[in-house]
């Protein structure tokens, strides 16, 4: 198995302003004045901040990305962020699919893709997401669903780019509730096998981010699952403390 180095990435979804910054310049202190970090460090900040972590970031190593991006380069999409302008911007990566855009604006799987193929385009790394709802999981079909995700999100060309994979149970999100450590292999399991079946031996190498109420008590066991290559944090990606905390756990 290919080692895989890890990444956690913070969401901070709509949650940060300017002031927020001090958070990124402790973190900043925290990643360079510690151990060095194991893993890469990623901050998607609300896109009127991307520019600020990107030039803050860049002498601790922490990476911009961008939370959702247009799968056009540009035109009358009033409101709309394209890839290439958050590039442009200094971002490094870009969430796409997060279940809160599904769920909040009717993106398909589709349109996911579109949008991870625009990503690329524009020399950024996505971060697709995929995951299942409760009700999905209680049916037993968690991992249909998510297969079904995958191939439709996951463009065909992801085998010759970096792309990453963020497994989010949507019932875990903000709830503080987890999948146990087994449903979390499992799942990442089967995604593997799926990437596996598809890109050949270069699916080994893409890597699957766990995400969902991961916090600073539970990211040492969760992060240490098999085939588990990083988190994608929410909540605990606000205040420098936490979140460094998860990514020393790695
Ligand atoms: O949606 C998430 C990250 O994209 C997870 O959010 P929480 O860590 O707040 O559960």
């Amino acid at each position: 198995m290919t080692t895989i180095s890890p990444l956690i990435a913070g969401n901070w979804k709509m949650n940060g302003v300017s002031q927020s910054l001090d958070e990124l310049t402790e973190l900043a202190n925290l990643l360079t004045t510690g151990e060095a970090p194991r893993a890469v460090v990623v901050i998607c900040p609300p896109a009127t901040l991307v520019a600020a972590v990107a030039a803050q970031g860049a002498s601790s190593g922490i990476m911009a990305g961008g939370q959702d991006c247009h799968a056009n380069a540009s035109g009358a999409h009033t409101g709309d962020v394209s890839a290439y302008m958050l590039a442009d911007a200094g971002a490094q990566f870009v969430i796409v699919g997060h279940s809160e855009r599904r769920a909040d604006h009717g993106e398909t799987d589709d349109q996911v893709r579109l949008k991870a193929e625009a990503a690329i385009g524009a020399g950024l790394k996505p971060i697709i997401c995929v995951g299942e709802t409760e009700a999905q999981r209680d049916a037993g079909q968690a991992e249909s669903v998510v297969a079904a995700q995958l191939a439709a999100s996951i463009p065909d060309g992801a085998g010759q780019h970096e792309v990453i994979v963020a497994y989010e149970p949507i019932w875990a999100i903000g709830t503080g509730r987890t999948p146990s450590n087994d449903d979390i292999a499992q799942m990442h399991a089967s995604i593997r096998a799926r990437l596996v079946d598809r890109f050949g031996p270069r699916g080994n190498e893409f890597r699957i981010l766990y995400g969902g109420s991961l916090k600073p008590v539970n990211a040492r066991e969760i992060l240490a699952v098999e085939n588990v290559n990083g988190g994608l944090v929410g909540g605990a990606s606000l205040l420098a403390k936490d979140f460094y905390t998860i990514i020393s756990a790695v």
